[in-house]
């Protein structure tokens, strides 16, 4: 049977929203170029979308990571799926995602870039879900919305591998 979607963020106000921190990421890095890494999967969508709309020059790369399996709680442990392509020293990198939730990827994936000597690393995400939060603080330097404590699916977002391309943010209703 199929589940029950309840929309939390229409396709419309996402990308709107992704509209306007586009355009305030352009103007914070005018004259730098932006190494843009996409944090699959999840981040894909957003990466995307977000690339398309960024007026300064960009170069693209990508690392999966994984903590989730197939549930709704953080395993804790963080497991790098594949590593990134290209070194990032002297790159100005903006790690893209689309959840920052209990913090435990970011937190871990913030100390393993910094060791790669780049120029700069800042944290562009699309949800956040500060709530959830557990000891360690992630500092998020843009974020499209900040979102209640639930379990939310599309726009990148799974649910057991399933619902990434819905075009909004919904909330998987169970039972
Ligand atoms: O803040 P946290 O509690 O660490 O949760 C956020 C992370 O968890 C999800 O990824 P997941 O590990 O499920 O991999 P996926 O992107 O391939 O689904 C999500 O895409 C973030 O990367
Ligand atoms: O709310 C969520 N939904 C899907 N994947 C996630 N990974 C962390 N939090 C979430
Ligand atoms: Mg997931």
């Amino acid at each position: 049977m199929a589940d029950k979607i309840r929309v939390l963020l229409t396709e419309e106000e996402v990308d709107t929203k992704i509209n306007e921190i586009a355009a305030k990421i352009s103007e914070d890095y005018a004259g730098k170029q932006i190494h843009l890494i996409c944090i699959l999967k999840g981040g894909v969508f957003f990466t995307c979308e977000l690339a398309k709309r960024l007026t300064v020059p960009v170069s693209m790369d990508f690392m999966s990571v994984s903590s989730y399996g197939a549930g709704t709680e953080s395993s804790g442990v963080v497991k790098i799926i594949k590593d990134l392509d290209e070194p990032l020293e002297g790159k100005d990198v903006l790690i893209v995602e689309d959840i920052i939730d209990s913090g435990r990827t970011l937190s871990y994936l913030i100390e393993v870039l910094k060791q790669r000597k780049p120029n700069s690393v800042h944290l562009c995400t699309l949800l956040d879900k500060p709530e959830r939060r557990v000891k360690k603080q992630v500092h998020v330097d843009y974020t499209c919305f900040t979102i209640p404590d639930e379990f939310v699916v599309g726009y990148g977002l799974d649910f057991d591998q399933k619902y990434r391309n819905l075009p909004y943010i919904g909330v998987v209703e169970l039972g």
